[in-house]
């Protein structure tokens, strides 16, 4: 077996040792300072020269896979000579030994030697940077949803015609909850019985960024930054929110607070600076944040570091838009639960939309949009219907009348022939809706304990 080194060697006047890189000259193996001309006999010494070319070396399994950088000097700052050893089992095969002149190993870096240099320190710097950025991807248990998210960003932005936008990794996160406005399909005429308040949003969010150039002289006229919906459930916050952005023609990101909420430290902060970057390259947009409270409730000592600083880094991301007056992002929030909201929260909120639970006349509203394109007999009284949901919200009046629809479709199939046309369904009388009515009266009474009271735990 060939054994291949290149050695270090070198003489000090007329005593010659070898060591191995990084080792001392005295503290070098034996086995090596045999194998290696490393002995103050003169036969050795004579074979230290350019025109050795065979060399005996008995011990060389314990140099085997050696290999060590070589500078031969015969005489201390004379000449230096540097060579690779070549060696066979037991005899050294070959000795190629040049000479280079002392000057070499002193002077600085020549401008190639530099250049080679810093070539080989970047690749080694980005092997390891990508071998541990790999490490690192193997490791996170978020990765599969993060590639998932990616794929979702980058569909939607193509449908949203987004096009040359560079996005980072945290943005195409954010991005995958864009709402493609292809399918929202809700506009004003969707949302019944809250008509002042679709007036104060038109005029106080909609109109200044619509006709900028009327308030582009005024610092005090610009679109407000926060926007709060609040309310109790069910009354139409998220239907006004996306209305806003649909008749306004604002991209709408629909922010889960669990989408910040990263596990790897740090995380949740680079998520929360992509919200702004990405409605902000995106703009005119609305971040739309629904249960806001759940997200930015009032901080306490006992928050978790991560949130407290995410919760932190947020409203000054924030109070970033408030100062620059041509940026066209809005944060809508919504809630039921405003007075569980920090204060520094509702202060950057100063436009406020209180929607409450329906009138009787916007209850009759309601009830006349959501039975606008279904059968209804014309005997159907809905300002009796009304009456007697007192206390629904929008929510319940829908799921009402859907109960009431069904009623009708279960009729259907019970008295008559499946295979027959759907037109035989008849239409929603106010005996339907009543009954419609009292399920969800009891259901309501109950409260979702009681509902799910028999249902079994597993
Ligand atoms: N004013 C309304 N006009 C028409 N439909 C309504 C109205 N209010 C509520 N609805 C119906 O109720 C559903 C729920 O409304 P929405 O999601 O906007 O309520 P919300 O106030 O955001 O509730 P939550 O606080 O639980 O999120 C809507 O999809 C819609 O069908």
């Amino acid at each position: 077996m060939a054994v291949t080194g290149v050695f270090n060697v070198f003489s000090v006047r007329e005593s010659i040792v070898a060591f191995c890189a990084g080792r001392a000259p005295n503290h070098h193996r034996p086995g090596f300072q045999n194998a290696l001309l490393c002995s103050d006999e003169p036969r050795v010494k004579r074979q230290v020269t350019p025109q050795v070319t065979k060399c005996d070396i008995s011990n060389s399994r314990q140099v085997s896979g050696l290999t060590v950088a070589a500078v031969m000097e015969r005489k201390a700052g004379e000449t230096i000579l540097s060579g690779r050893l070549h060696f066979k089992k037991g005899e050294c095969e070959r000795m190629v030994l040049k000479e280079i002149p002392a000057d070499n190993i002193t002077r600085p870096l020549g401008r190639n030697e530099v250049i080679g240099l810093l070539f080989r320190l970047t690749i080694f710097g980005a092997v390891t940077y990508f071998t541990i950025k790999w490490m690192v991807d193997a490791i996170d248990p978020t990765r599969k949803q993060k590639v998932e998210a990616q794929k979702q960003a980058e569909k939607l932005m193509r449908q949203i015609g987004v096009q040359n936008v560079k996005l980072s990794e945290y943005e195409m996160s954010i991005a995958a909850h864009l709402v493609d406005p292809l399918t929202m399909h809700i506009s004003w005429r969707d949302i019944a019985g809250l008509d002042e308040i679709i007036t104060e949003l038109k005029d106080t969010v909609i109109l200044p960024v619509q006709k900028r150039y009327l308030f582009e002289g005024s610092r005090l006229l610009q679109p407000p930054k926060g926007v709060l919906l609040y309310g109790p459930p069910g009354c139409g916050k998220t239907l006004i929110a996306k209305a806003t952005a649909k008749e306004a023609g604002f991209r709408f990101i629909n922010l889960q607070p669990s989408t910040l909420t990263d596990k790897w430290y740090g995380e949740s902060q680079k998520l929360a600076a992509a919200v702004f970057s990405l409605a902000i390259k995106l703009q005119p947009s609305i971040i739309f944040i629904d249960e806001i409270d759940s997200f930015l409730r009032s901080r306490s000592s006992s928050d978790h570091e991560a949130t407290a600083m995410m919760k932190a880094q947020f409203m000054s991301l924030w109070d970033g838009l408030e100062t620059d007056f041509n940026c066209q992002v809005i944060i809508m929030g919504a809630t039921n639960r405003p007075q569980d909201l920090d204060s520094a929260i509702l202060r950057r909120m100063p436009t406020r939309f209180h929607i409450n639970q329906p009138s009787l006349k916007q209850r009759r509203d309601i009830l006349k949009l959501i039975l606008e394109n279904e059968k209804v007999e014309s005997a159907v009284d809905l300002s009796e219907v009304a009456k007697d949901t007192e206390g629904f919200s929008g929510s319940d009046l829908k799921e009402t009348c859907r109960d009431a629809a069904l009623l009708c479709v279960r009729d259907f199939v019970h008295n008559n022939d499946e295979s027959a046309d759907g037109d035989c369904i008849r239409p929603i009388c106010q005996d339907d809706l009543q009954k419609a009515i009292l399920k969800m009266k009891k259901s309501r009474s109950a409260g979702m304990h009681e509902a799910f009271k028999h249902l079994p735990l597993d």
